[in-house]
C-alpha cells in the first residue's frame, strides 16, 4: 500500500519518480589540536573562498531572483567579519572546521535575535556555513543529489542556492518538510516550473530510489507507489504539458471576459528572454532589489537608469512600480530601522517615509524621470498601506511628481474592508496576497509551520478580495492580484469569478494561468468562487472547487 503525505501544494504540476534525498550538512569530527595556527587560518580562508566561488559560479548560472539571492550570499561569505571571527577563533586553539562552526553559529544568533523575519536570513548563513566546513574539511559540497537520471528531490528545506540551479531536465519535483507557499523555495519553485509541494511532514523518511507521484496543486505525495501509478501520472502530466503549450492569447475566460495576465519582475533581467506576446504588463515590479546589500541607497540616476531600462523592454504595455517595500521580510540594513520585537507590525513598507520621506520622494522623482524617457505606461503604488489618509496622501505625492496612475497595494485587512473608501482617491488596487493572508490569518509568512493557514485559498483571504474586488467594480477602477495566489491555475477561475481583473506573476505561471481560465465561463467562475466562500478553511475550499473542475 502506497503511503500518503499530505503538504502544501505550491507550485502546480504532476511528477513521478524515484526519490533522492538532499545530502546532509557535514557533520563536525572532534576538535583537534593546532599545530600551525597560520596554516589553519589559511585553510579557514581557502574554505570560505571556496564557498563564495561556488555561490558566484551558481549566480552566473541563474538568472531574475536566483541570481540576486546568489549574488547576496555570496556577499555574505566574502564577509570580512567573518573571516575575522574565524582568525580569532583559531589564534584562540580552535581548528579551522569548529572556528568556522562557532563564528557562522555567533553571526546566526546575532541575525535571529534582530527578528523573526531574519530567519530566512540565518538560513542562508548555515548554508555557507556547510559549505565552508565541507571545503575546510576536504569533503564535496553538501548540495543536491546527482543520482544520474531524473529524480523527485526531497529536502528538509532548500537553500536558495540549491534551488537556484536545479536543473527542470533531472529534478521532476520538490518536496520540503519545511518551508510555506511564499518560502523563497516556493517562489523559484514556481519561477523554474517544477511541481513542489511544501510543508510535508515525514517526507525526509521516504528512503532513496522509492517511487513517488507528487501533485503540486493538492499538496500529496505518495510514496511506494507501483510502476503502473508511475506511468499514469507522467502520461497525465505530459497531456497537460501539451495542453498548456498550445495556450495562446490574452487572458479571458472561456465566454470572452478579460482577465489582465501579466509579470511580476524585480529588474529589467527578468524580462530577458520571456515572450511578451499576450502579456498586458508588469504588473508588479519589486523595486528594493536595487537597494538590497548596499551601504547606501542608490541615487537619483542610478534609479532612473534602473527604471528606464525596465520600462523600455516593455513600451506597449502598462508597468506598475511598486515603491520601496523595506523591513520585515527584506531588510535593508542601510535605512538603520530601528530593532522592533514584531517587525512584520513595525516600521515597513509606505511607514518608513513617515520617518525617511526623502526615499520615497527621490524614488518617485526617479520613476517619474524614466518615465519621461520611454513610451511605457507608467502607474505607481505603495506597499503597507493601512488607512485612507495614507492612501490619499501617497496618490498626491505620486501625482506632483507627475505621475498620473497612482494606486496602492492591499496587504492589510483594514485596507481591504476600507477599499471602497480608498478607490475615491487612488486609480487602482493591487492586492498583495502574501502579505494580506500573513495579517489576514494571523501567520507570519516566513513560518513553514503555519503554511496551512497561509494558503490563499483561505475563505477568509478570498472574501477580503472579494471586498475588493467589489469596490473596484462599483469605482470603475481595476483591482489585481500580484501576490504568489495569481499563479494557482486553479485558483484564477474562483479569482476571476470574485471580479479580480488582473493577474500578476513570474512568467513561468502564465501559460497554466490562461489554460485555466480559458476553460470556464465567467458564470462557472463565479459558482467556483461561492463553493470556495462556502469552505471552512483552505484545504475544504480547494477540495471542492477541484471536484467541480475535474468533474
Ligand atoms: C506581492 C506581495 O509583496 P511581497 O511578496 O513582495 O511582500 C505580497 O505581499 O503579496
Ligand atoms: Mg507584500
Amino acid at each position: 500500500m502506497p503511503e500518503e503525505l499530505r503538504g502544501i501544494g505550491v507550485s502546480p504540476g504532476l511528477a513521478a519518480g524515484p526519490v533522492a534525498r538532499m545530502s546532509p550538512p557535514p557533520s563536525l569530527p572532534e576538535a583537534r589540536t593546532v599545530k600551525d595556527p597560520d596554516e589553519e587560518v589559511a585553510v579557514a580562508a581557502r574554505a570560505l573562498e571556496a564557498a563564495e566561488n561556488r555561490l558566484r559560479e551558481r549566480a552566473a548560472q541563474a538568472t531574475g531572483a536566483a541570481r540576486d539571492i546568489l549574488d547576496a550570499q555570496s556577499m555574505i561569505a566574502a564577509d570580512p567579519t567573518l573571516k575575522d571571527g574565524v582568525t580569532d577563533r583559531i589564534k584562540d586553539g580552535a581548528d579551522a572546521p569548529h572556528a568556522l562552526r562557532d563564528t557562522f553559529d555567533e553571526h546566526r544568533r546575532t541575525l535571529e535575535g534582530l527578528g523573526g523575519y531574519l530567519a530566512e536570513r540565518a538560513a542562508d548563513l548555515d548554508d555557507i556555513a556547510h559549505r565552508a566546513i565541507a571545503a575546510a574539511l576536504g569533503l564535496p559540497m553538501p548540495g543536491v543529489p546527482q543520482p544520474g537520471h531524473p529524480y523527485v528531490l526531497v529536502a528538509d528545506d532548500l537553500a536558495p542556492a540549491d534551488t537556484a540551479t536545479l536543473d527542470p531536465a533531472n529534478v521532476l519535483a520538490l518536496v520540503t518538510e519545511r518551508g510555506g507557499p511564499t518560502s523563497h523555495t516556493a517562489i523559484l519553485a514556481r519561477s523554474l516550473g517544477l511541481p513542489a509541494v511544501v510543508g510535508c511532514a515525514g517526507a525526509l523518511g521516504i528512503a532513496d530510489a522509492t517511487a513517488v507521484t507528487v501533485d503540486g496543486t493538492t499538496g500529496l505525495v505518495r510514496a511506494g507507489v507501483g510502476d503502473e501509478e508511475v506511468d499514469g501520472v507522467r502520461a497525465r502530466a505530459a497531456e497537460e504539458r501539451a495542453r498548456l503549450a498550445g495556450g495562446t492569447g490574452p487572458g479571458r475566460t472561456s465566454d470572452g471576459h478579460a482577465v489582465d495576465l501579466m509579470l511580476n519582475i524585480g529588474s529589467a533581467a527578468d524580462l530577458a528572454g520571456v515572450d511578451l506576446t499576450d502579456v498586458a504588463g508588469v504588473g508588479l515590479f519589486r523595486t528594493e532589489f536595487l537597494f538590497l546589500d548596499r551601504h547606501d541607497a542608490p541615487d537619483l540616476e542610478e534609479q532612473v537608469d534602473a527604471y528606464a531600462e525596465a520600462f523600455r523592454l516593455f513600451e506597449r504595455g502598462t508597468i506598475v512600480v511598486r515603491t520601496l517595500d523595506a523591513g520585515a521580510d527584506k531588510p535593508l540594513p542601510f535605512l538603520g530601522l530601528r530593532e522592533e520585537p514584531n517587525p512584520a507590525l513595525g516600521v515597513r513598507g509606505l511607514r518608513v517615509a513617515r520617518e525617511q520621506p526623502e526615499i520615497l520622494d527621490t524614488q518617485l522623482e526617479a520613476i517619474a524621470l524614466a518615465a519621461l524617457e520611454t513610451a511605457a505606461d507608467v502607474w505607481v503604488m505603495a506597499p503597507m498601506v493601512s488607512t485612507q489618509p495614507e492612501a490619499a496622501d501617497f496618490a498626491a505625492r505620486v501625482r506632483d511628481h507627475g505621475l498620473p496612475t497612482a494606486g496602492v497595494m492591499i496587504e492589510v485587512p483594514a485596507a481591504a474592508l476600507r477599499a471602497g473608501r480608498f478607490l475615491d482617491t487612488v486609480d487602482f488596487l493591487s492586492i498583495g496576497t502574501n502579505d494580506l493572508s500573513q495579517y489576514t490569518l494571523a501567520a507570519d509568512r516566513q513560518s513553514g509551520g503555519l503554511a496551512d493557514l497561509l494558503d490563499p485559498w483561505q475563505p477568509a483571504l478570498l472574501e477580503l478580495i472579494g471586498v475588493c474586488a467589489a469596490a473596484g467594480k462599483t469605482a470603475g477602477k481595476s483591482v489585481g492580484i500580484c501576490g504568489e495566489a495569481a499563479a494557482d491555475p486553479f485558483l484564477a477561475p474562483v479569482l476571476a469569478g470574485l471580479g479580480i481583473t488582473k493577474l500578476s506573476m513570474s512568467p513561468r505561471g502564465l501559460p497554466a494561468v490562461r489554460a485555466s481560465l480559458a476553460g470556464h465561463t465567467l458564470a462557472e467562475c463565479e459558482r467556483l468562487a461561492a463553493l470556495a466562500l462556502d469552505a471552512g478553511d483552505a484545504a475544504e475550499a480547494r477540495a471542492a472547487v477541484l471536484a467541480e473542475t475535474n468533474g
